[in-house]
């Protein structure tokens, strides 16, 4: 039984395909003008709906990516606190706000690049930026995507687009998860994480095109290939020390590959776009939670989505038994995705501990890094770095971090907005208030707090370090806190930070941690973060899957509404480029769907008259031919059955609408 696939667009289905699949809309795109000249114009209207996000305050010295510390507004710090936490304002002594912008002038000077004294990234929340998902998506699947690049309208905040939810003054808790948010004012949330689109360019097409030329007849195909996508990279650049930059600019779409033209001409390849982030930025599939990438040293790159393969020219199709060949392909089209950064302190130690401690005061005194101490808690609010150097080969970064309360894992304090940097380092310093009334319950309450927070960071290596010994309560306390430590097999330091005594040694130990741990990791060849690992990975596993063979598919039948769905990369991308413009495609295309066993894989399955057949985006109508003679199967194909779907259909009429009638009209499949 002889059997062809006919090809039966019904408009209903179609529709449906348009508007939830952009796949099929980028199609019809490459191969047919616009039918919609307007379009451009409603776009326009469409993204001045949103109110323009007021200027961010900026450092001086041009745009910042930096900043040291915003100056806290009024409305921020007017939010009611629930019971347990701590009031900022009560803890904030009037001059805070005088004494933050006067560091914002002196951290300045050590902008950017080193580690002296950086305090990272902070977002100034609003809800005018808030701007959904799906309102992005639509963006996206709109015709016109590709001339867009970083437009700097659509805004999207992950940490600081909470909206709080007051009744008659009191925030109102819902569940764990929202308090967790509530209780930071939304100028000291950390702008650590962004979300970015990322879409690597689509090829170009090929065309179909033959050589003219006086005494040169039937010169032959001539249309030339169309040129590859761009690239979408990313890479470290050591100057960027926040994910600010990805504020305004949310879309990274790399240039298309340009057309194919007459006289074996081949498309320009698109221009690549390279997405530049700070050292210490880890990248996730939007929603996933594996990490992809893991960008640590500045100069790193790596290729993230490779351009689409520019579509091939009728020239390339010139064979022995076709030497007139009227067909060419759709550029194939450029991956997209969305990306979650992450951005983690790239620090060694990290300083934990209750509020008050003298956290800062212990790296005031190990480093050139001049953190805010002030006798009161939560002065930190923001992580501070200092390079604590011992020789000129033997440094390393630590991370003074806001301090920890009880419940810090829930989002009491703000600890916990921080608390995933110290993720990242190799061993921790947990100092101890000697002077408040029960140090070991206090030095009990943050390990729990850690340990709960995530257990991983519990388990890090780490000094403890018993401070303000040159008070006479915490001298009087620490035998018994000692030895109640070294009854659990943990031996304290004592130290006096803001008399630098004790100091060295606690720094001096924590530097011992972290080198055996580097030699742990060198021993696993984990340590050099350029051999590490093959950042081109996700790229690679984008071209595995475009290479996938053709003759990999499976097939899935409802029997309810007899539709037969064909599954599988490499056809997909087959249908995707085939271009339903030019005469020879069709066949082609039945030609290839024979030639994978697909007909037999579904006539086994047992395909009937009239079911429907999906492949990629292609719907079709099963026809069984009655035609039994010997010849192959597509010879038996009558160009006749074959029809056009009925979108070309009703593309052509619109387009003769728009051009005026006379220009060259549309092959018409059996017309040969
Ligand atoms: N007497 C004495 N006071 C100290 C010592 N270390 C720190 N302090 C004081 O303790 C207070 C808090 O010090 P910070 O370094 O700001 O404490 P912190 O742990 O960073 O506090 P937060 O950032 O609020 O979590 C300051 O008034 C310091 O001067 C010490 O060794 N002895
Ligand atoms: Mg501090």
């Amino acid at each position: 039984m002889a059997t062809t696939l006919s090809l039966c667009f019904s408009p209903k289905s179609f529709a449906r395909r348009n508007t939830n699949n952009s796949r099929t809309r980028n199609t019809n795109k490459n191969s047919l003008p616009n039918p919609n000249p307007n379009r451009t114009s409603k776009l326009k209207k469409q993204s001045g709906r949103y109110t323009p996000p007021p200027e961010p305050v900026v450092l001086p010295g041009g745009d910042a990516i930096t900043y040291t510390r915003l100056p806290p507004k009024e409305e921020d710090f007017s939010a009611p606190f629930s019971s347990s936490q701590l009031k900022l304002s009560e803890a904030t002594p009037p001059s805070l706000q005088h004494e933050l912008q006067e560091d914002d002038d002196d951290d300045d000077a050590d902008f950017p690049g080193n580690y002296k004294v950086v305090e990272v990234f902070e977002g100034i929340a609003d809800s005018k930026f808030e701007i959904d998902d799906n309102e992005e998506e639509e963006d996206d699947d709109d015709g016109d995507e590709d001339e867009i690049f970083g437009d700097g309208k659509n805004v999207n905040f992950n940490e600081g687009d909470e909206v709080l939810n007051y009744e008659n003054g009191e925030m109102v808790e819902d569940s764990q998860e929202e308090v967790k948010e509530k209780g930071v004012p939304a100028v000291m949330r950390c702008f650590d994480r962004a979300k970015i689109f990322v879409k690597a360019g689509d090829g170009g097409n090929g065309v179909v095109a033959f050589r003219r030329e006086k005494y040169v007849p039937f010169g032959g195909p001539s249309g030339g290939d169309g040129g590859r996508g761009g690239n979408i990279y990313v890479e470290v650049d050591g100057s960027v020390n926040s994910l600010l930059p990805f504020r305004n600019s949310v879309h990274f779409r790399a240039g298309r590959g340009s057309h194919g033209q007459g006289k074996m001409q081949s498309g320009a390849k698109g221009e690549d776009v390279v997405v530049k982030v700070a050292p210490g930025t880890l990248i996730r599939e939007a929603d996933k939670d594996e990490v992809l990438l893991e960008m640590v040293y500045p100069g790193q790159r790596a290729l993230l989505l490779p351009g689409g393969r520019g579509g091939r020219g009728n020239a390339s199709f010139k064979s022995g038994t076709n030497k007139v060949p009227k067909i060419a392909e759709n550029g194939e089209q450029g991956p997209e995705m969305w990306l979650e950064l992450e951005l983690k302190l790239v620090a060694d130690v990290g300083i934990v501990g209750a509020p008050n401690a003298g956290k800062s005061t212990l790296l005031s005194v190990v480093s050139a890094a001049k953190p805010e101490v002030a006798n009161y808690p939560f002065t930190t609010l923001l992580p501070n770095l200092g390079v604590v150097s011992f020789d000129y080969n033997s440094t390393m970064v630590v991370a003074d971090l806001p301090g920890l309360l009880e419940g810090a894992h829930r989002g009491f304090g703000l600890g916990h907005e921080f608390l995933r940097h110290t993720e990242r380092c190799s061993a921790l310093v947990h100092v101890v208030d000697g002077s408040s009334l029960q140090p070991d319950l206090e030095f009990d309450a943050v390990r729990l707090e850690l340990n709960l927070f995530n257990p991983d960071i519990a388990e890090k290596p780490y000094i403890v370090a018993y401070n303000k010994m040159d008070l006479p309560e915490a001298y009087e306390n620490w035998e018994s806190f000692k030895e109640k430590l070294q009854s659990r097999g943990i031996t304290p330091f004592c130290m006096s930070a803001v008399k630098a005594e004790g100091t060295r040694e606690v720094i001096g130990a924590a530097y011992e941690l972290l080198r055996k741990s580097k030699e742990d990791k060198e021993e696993y060849g984990y340590e050099d973060g350029r051999n590490m690992v093959d950042l081109n990975h996700v790229a690679d596993a984008v071209q595995k899957q475009r290479n996938a063979s053709i003759n990999d598919f499976d097939i899935f039948h409802d029997s309810n509404a007899n539709i037969w769905t064909v599954v599988g990369s490499g056809l997909q991308r087959f249908v995707q480029m085939t271009n339903w413009r030019y005469v020879d495609s069709d066949k082609r295309f039945q030609h290839v769907l024979e030639a994978c066993g697909v007909y037999k894989a579904l006539m086994k399955r047992g395909v009937k008259e009239g079911d429907t057949v999906v492949v990629g985006e292609m719907e079709m109508i099963w026809h069984d031919s009655s035609d039994k003679s010997g010849a192959s199967r597509m010879k038996k194909v009558s160009t006749d059955s074959i029809k056009w779907p009925n979108w070309m259909k009703q593309f052509q009429s619109k387009w003769d609408e728009i051009e005026g009638k006379d220009h060259e009209t549309l092959p018409q499949n059996g017309a040969e």
